[in-house]
């Protein structure tokens, strides 16, 4: 291409220029395309969509489960931080909310979303508040392999001859934008019952066939999942969270 220099193409030769091919062929102006109109941002995490996704930081479908129901609420996409490939969080601290905070920065930093995290766990009054952060390995300190059933057994056996049965089930759920964000939005949510001395029944997972509920007469694993989340540790938890994430990351929003 002839590219003439500014200096040996004064600009009125070049308007001239222009203006002498314009009007030999006329080219039609064109209008210029209306930009569709911009998608509601419902949230400042996730900007230009309208679906805010959330990754869920943890690795177990029961909590899965009754958070992805109580949170449902909020119209939001809750993924399971497992189909993300995002691996398991080291649960070093000594308290719940520490452990809830590590396990939420860790999903968000793997996955780049916003994440919410669930801490939880069984508090014995006999034992001064054990197993508390450690009760998902709780079967491991008595020679078990870490599961469900073998952390029941294992309890029911350290209750043995035991005649105080109060015990609390505790859970911290924690929320951030980023894994940087300096304002994590925290609930907690408690619920007390009697350790039975046997498992009954057979919904729910973990502790709930005997986490025994005075006010029902029944275990956890014998009430339906809405029935546990209406009443559960979890389910207030997640039902202040909902409210704080309504408030705080979708402001304007029903
Ligand atoms: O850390 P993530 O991946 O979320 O899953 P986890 O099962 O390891 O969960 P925690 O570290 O919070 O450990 C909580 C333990 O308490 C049990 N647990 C939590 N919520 C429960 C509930 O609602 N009913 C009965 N047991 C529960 C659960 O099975 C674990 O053994
Ligand atoms: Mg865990």
């Amino acid at each position: 291409m002839n590219v003439r220099s500014p200096k040996s193409t004064p600009p009125s030769a070049a308007l001239r220029k222009k203006s002498t091919t314009s009007k030999s062929t006329p080219k039609p102006i064109p209008k210029p395309t209306p930009k569709p109109p911009p998608k509601p941002n419902r949230c400042p995490c996730s900007p230009g969509d309208s679906t805010m996704q959330i990754v869920l930081a943890s690795g177990n479908r029961g909590k899965l489960a009754e958070l992805q129901s109580t949170l449902a609420p909020l119209g939001v996409e809750l993924i399971a931080q497992g189909t993300l490939g995002v691996p398991e969080a080291e649960e070093p601290h000594h308290t719940f909310l520490e452990n809830a905070l590590a396990k939420a920065r860790h999903a968000s930093a793997h996955s780049g979303l916003p994440a919410i995290a669930d801490d939880a766990g069984l508090c014995v009054d006999a034992f001064g508040g054990q197993p508390g952060v450690t009760t998902a390995d709780y079967a491991t300190r008595f020679g078990y392999p870490k599961s469900d059933a073998n952390n029941v057994r294992a309890l029911l056996e350290q209750m043995q001859g035991v005649e105080d049965r109060r015990a609390s089930m505790v859970c911290t759920l924690v929320a951030l934008r980023s894994a940087t964000d300096p304002e994590p939005l925290v609930a907690t949510g408690r619920v007390t019952g009697l350790i039975t001395r046997t498992p009954v029944g057979d919904q729910g997972f973990g502790f709930d066939p005997v986490m025994f509920l005075p006010a029902f007469g029944k275990t956890f694993a014998e009430l339906p999942t809405d029935v546990k989340n209406a009443h559960s540790h979890r389910g207030q938890a997640a039902r202040t969270m909902l409210a704080l994430i309504r408030e705080r990351w979708l402001p304007g929003l029903p």
